[in-house]
């Protein structure tokens, strides 16, 4: 897939394609049907599709508050997941206060019209320019007769709209499988496995200790159900917890750890991906090490039979 950045004023080269717009964070299943519409357009207007969307998330800019956003897929795994689909080309316009205050005119001229739109499409709520006042229905006004537009219907679940929102907080409280139902995906973290306390090896739970980047939704804290997903391919399933390990430490720092099922190999500095396919229990401060490896025992039980 070809990835243009553009930051305003910068503009793009003139390529014909169908343009399909959103912030698309997490490319659930509603992203999943605009851009396969924008697709079906693109197949009969024998042109590619061009994904137009932003980076940073445009609440963490108009907040000021740097970390106000946690992403479902940060950019770059936004990017795999939208070149996963199939799509051409991908321009990432960097979200700045400059590009928050063009008037939707202005934004359609510079980066719709101005980059060769000949259809442009997007979901039924998207809207675009200063203070998002231009909407679907004001598309085809701004369009000054040089694209075509189309509107995809709300895509629902269970009765309610699919949404990077309704996801994050799905996450937020530990529903991962349901959370993977909107995504159409097991959620996905991944990071780097550092060096823990090493305790986990003397209790016979040994445990990768994985550091996530900082900008991807934390779920809730607790133990799960995993399969960890090595660098050379290979997947495990695991047992992961999300906590403060309250039998050893009174105020800890939340880490993220996972147990690999049938495994004994060095981890150490590499980047492993976290499948997280469902919630088991909450974390607890156990009175001992006994009733802790009792507990994860269980625990593996529990995660062995989720994941068979
Ligand atoms: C599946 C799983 C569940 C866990 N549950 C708890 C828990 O309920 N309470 C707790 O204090 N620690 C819990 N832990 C954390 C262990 O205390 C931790 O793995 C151990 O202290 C090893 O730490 P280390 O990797 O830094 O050496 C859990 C760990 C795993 C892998
Ligand atoms: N459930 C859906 N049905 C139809 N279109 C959708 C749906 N969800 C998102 N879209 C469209 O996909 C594009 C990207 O949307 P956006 O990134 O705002 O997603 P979102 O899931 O609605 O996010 P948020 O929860 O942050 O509002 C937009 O064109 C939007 O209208």
């Amino acid at each position: 897939m070809e990835t243009i950045h553009l930051t305003y004023p910068e503009t793009p080269d003139v390529v014909p394609s169908v343009m399909v717009l959103g912030f698309f964070d997490g490319v659930h299943t509603g992203h999943q049907a605009v851009i396969r519409h924008a697709q079906e357009q693109a197949e009969r207007l024998n042109v590619p599709v061009t994904v137009v969307t932003f980076d940073p998330h445009p609440k963490q800019v108009l907040s000021n508050k740097p970390d106000a956003v946690r992403y479902i897929t940060p950019l770059s795994r936004k990017l795999k997941r939208i070149e996963s689909l199939g799509v051409e080309r991908c321009l990432v316009l960097t979200f700045t206060k400059e590009l928050a205050g063009l008037s939707p005119q202005q934004f359609v001229d510079d980066y719709l019209i101005g980059a060769g739109a000949v259809h442009v499409t997007a979901g039924f709520d998207y809207s675009y320019g200063k203070f998002g006042e231009g909407t679907m229905e004001t598309m085809p006004f701004h369009a000054r007769g040089r694209f075509t537009t189309s509107v995809v219907n709300e895509q629902t679940e269970g009765g309610e709209k699919v949404s990077s929102t309704r996801i994050r907080k799905l996450l937020g409280a530990g529903e991962v499988d349901a959370a993977a139902t909107l995504l159409g995906s097991p959620y996905v973290i991944c990071g780097e496995v550092i060096h823990g306390d090493a305790r986990g090896r003397t209790i016979g739970y040994p445990t990768a200790n994985v550091v996530m980047d900082a900008s991807y939704v934390m779920p809730r804290l607790g133990v799960y159900a995993t399969r960890v997903r090595l660098r050379d391919g290979r997947t495990f399933h695991a047992m992961t917890n999300v906590g403060r390990r309250p039998t050893f430490y009174d105020t800890g720092d939340v880490s993220i750890e996972s147990h690999l099922f049938d495994f004994s190999e060095d981890l150490y500095g590499q980047l492993i991906e976290i499948e997280w396919v469902r919630f088991i229990r909450n974390e607890r401060a156990f009175d001992g090490l006994d009733s802790l490896i009792a507990q994860l025992k269980q625990d593996e039980t529990t995660a062995r039979s989720i994941l068979s």
